[in-house]
C-alpha cells in the first residue's frame, strides 16, 4: 500500500466526534499492555466514565506514550476469542506521559481533583526503590500533595503480588520515611493502600495485531491491545477521595480478598509459571501449545490438586475455576509467549511455588507439584543465558556450581530455607534432572 493509501491515524476527533475528553482524575503508573486491556477498559465502561480520565506514565521509556499522545489517548481493545477477534475504541485514557517526566507526575497527583493512582509496575519494581524507580517518584508526587494539601487519595496496585496493597503501602512509607519522616506520617494519615486481584490475559501487541487493526477498522492504532474477552477485578480497600463505578463493569468489591488472590496467584499464575520454565525446556513457544504438551498438563494438574486443598472449599467454585482456565489456556488464537511469563521468576515463584509448598508439608506432604515448579525453573536457567530477573548476576554465579551444590545455590536464591531442607534439596534437584533430560525428548 502506498503512503497515499494508508488509513488515517486513529485519533479522539475520529473514535468519539463531538464529545470533550474527560477530566484527569486518575494517574496510572505503567502504561504497557495490561493496563490498557483492563484498568483502562473498566473506567471506559464505568457508568459514570465522562467524569474520569486517566494521565497514564511510562515505566522505561517515552516510547509507548508518544505513540498513544499521537492518538490523544485513545487506542483499540482487540477482544480475541477462539470464534473471531471484536475491536472497541477505549477513550479513558487522556493523557500519555513519559514516567520520567516527574514534574508532571507531581503536578497531576497534588491537583486536589485527582482522587486515584493505579499502579502495573510488574512484580519486581516494588523491591526498587532508588532514584528513578516507580515508587520512588510516586513518593516525590505524593510530596507534592501533601504540600499541596490536597487531601486524601488512593493507591491501587494491579500487579501479580499477594497482598498488592500492603506491599505497596510498606515500599511507599519505606521510601517516604527516608527522605522525610513528615511525609510518612502524612502518607500513612492521607494515602489509602488497595490490594486487589487482577485477571485478563493480555499477551504483547504483535505487528500482524496492528495490521488486523488497520485492516478491519479503517484507522492506524500503533497503540491497539489483544486480549482475552474474560476479565476480572477484585478490589479491598478505601477510597477516600472518590473512584469510578467499576462495578458497573464488572469489577467485585470485597472485605477480604485473600482467597481471591490465592486463587488467582497460585492456580492461573502458578499454572503460568510450569508452562513457562517446563515448556520452554521442552520446546514450546506458547501457553496453548505447552498445554496441549501431556507432560507439561499433568505437571499444572498435580500442582493445581496440591494448591486447591489450601483454597477455602466454599464460594470460589475451584473445579468451575479451573475448567475455565484449561479453556482459557488453550485459546490457540492468544499467542501470549511462554518467554513473556518466564520473567523474573525469582520474584514470582516466592508468590506462586512457596505457599503451597509451605502448606502441602506443612500436613506431611511432599508437595511435589509446587517443588516440580522450582524445578522446572531450574531446568530453565541452566539451559539459558537469555533469561531476564532481578537477580540475575547472582544466578550466574549459582550456575558456576554444578550438580547439587548449584541446585542449592539457586534454589537459595528463592529462598534459603529452600536450600537448607536436605529432602527437598534431593526431591528438586531429581525433578530437575527429569525435566532437563526430557528437553532431548521433546
Ligand atoms: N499482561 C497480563 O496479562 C497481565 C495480567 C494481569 C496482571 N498483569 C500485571 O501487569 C504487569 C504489567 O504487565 P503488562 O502486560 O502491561 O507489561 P508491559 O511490559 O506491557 O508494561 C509494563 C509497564 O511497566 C514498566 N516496567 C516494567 N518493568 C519495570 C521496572 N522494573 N521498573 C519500572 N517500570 C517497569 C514498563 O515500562 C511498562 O510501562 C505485570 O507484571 C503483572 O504484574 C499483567
Ligand atoms: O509477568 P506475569 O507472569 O505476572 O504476567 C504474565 C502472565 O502470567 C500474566 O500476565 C497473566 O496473563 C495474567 O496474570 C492473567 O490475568
Amino acid at each position: 500500500m502506498s503512503a497515499q493509501q494508508l488509513p488515517p491515524r486513529l485519533t479522539r476527533a475520529i473514535a468519539f466526534p463531538g464529545q470533550a475528553a474527560p477530566p484527569v482524575r486518575m494517574v496510572h503508573l505503567g502504561l504497557g499492555a495490561f493496563h490498557r486491556s483492563h484498568q483502562a477498559w473498566y473506567t471506559h465502561h464505568a457508568g459514570d466514565a465522562a467524569e474520569w480520565g486517566i494521565a497514564a506514565f511510562t515505566g522505561r521509556s517515552p516510547g509507548a506514550a508518544e505513540i498513544l499522545a499521537e492518538q490523544d489517548g485513545v487506542f483499540t481493545v482487540v477482544e480475541r476469542s477462539g470464534a473471531g477477534d471484536s475491536f472497541e475504541v477505549i477513550g479513558s485514557v487522556v493523557e500519555a506521559v513519559d514516567g520520567a517526566d516527574v514534574q508532571r507526575l507531581a503536578e497531576l497527583v497534588a491537583a486536589p481533583g485527582t482522587a486515584v493512582v493505579t499502579l502495573t509496575i510488574t512484580e519486581a519494581a516494588y523491591a526498587a526503590t532508588g532514584d528513578g524507580t516507580p515508587l520512588a517518584r510516586l513518593v516525590t508526587a505524593l510530596a507534592a500533595r501533601k504540600n499541596a494539601d490536597a487531601g486524601p487519595i488512593a493507591v491501587v496496585s494491579c500487579d501479580n503480588l499477594a497482598g498488592n496493597g500492603t506491599v505497596a503501602r510498606t515500599a511507599v512509607e519505606t521510601i517516604a520515611d527516608a527522605a522525610d519522616p513528615a511525609l510518612g506520617e502524612w502518607i500513612r494519615a492521607k494515602v489509602s493502600f488497595v490490594s486487589t486481584s487482577v485477571d485478563r490475559i493480555t499477551p504483547r501487541t504483535t505487528p500482524d495485531d496492528l495490521a488486523e487493526v488497520s485492516e478491519q477498522c479503517g484507522y492506524r492504532d500503533e497503540s491497539a491491545v489483544v486480549a482475552e474477552p474474560f476479565s476480572n477485578w477484585i478490589l479491598s480497600g478505601d477510597f477516600p477521595g472518590g473512584r469510578p463505578r467499576w462495578e458497573d463493569a464488572g469489577a467485585i468489591f470485597v472485605d477480604d480478598i485473600e482467597p481471591y488472590e490465592n486463587r488467582k496467584l497460585w492456580l492461573l499464575n502458578g499454572a503460568h509459571s510450569i508452562l513457562a520454565y517446563a515448556g520452554l525446556v521442552r520446546g514450546h513457544s506458547t501457553v496453548a501449545e505447552a498445554l496441549s504438551d501431556d507432560v507439561c498438563r499433568a505437571a499444572v494438574e498435580a500442582f493445581w490438586d496440591e494448591a486447591s486443598r489450601h483454597l477455602p472449599g466454599e464460594g470460589l467454585d475451584i473445579p468451575g475455576y479451573r475448567q475455565a482456565l484449561l479453556e482459557r489456556f488453550g485459546n490457540s488464537r492468544i499467542a501470549h509467549h511462554l518467554t513473556q511469563i518466564a520473567m523474573d521468576g525469582t520474584t514470582k515463584l516466592r508468590m506462586r511455588a512457596l505457599p503451597v509448598l509451605a502448606a502441602e508439608r506443612a500436613q506431611g506432604r511432599s508437595g511435589e507439584g509446587a517443588a516440580r515448579m522450582i524445578a522446572a525453573w531450574l531446568a530453565y536457567v541452566c539451559a539459558t543465558d537469555g533469561f531476564q530477573d532481578p537477580l540475575a548476576d547472582d544466578i550466574r554465579t549459582a550456575k558456576t556450581h554444578d550438580g547439587e551444590q548449584r541446585t542449592a545455590a539457586l534454589l537459595a536464591l528463592i529462598s534459603p530455607g529452600l536450600a537448607g531442607d536436605s529432602a527437598l534439596l534431593s526431591l528438586i534437584h531429581r525433578q530437575q534432572e527429569a525435566i532437563a533430560a526430557a528437553r532431548t525428548h521433546a
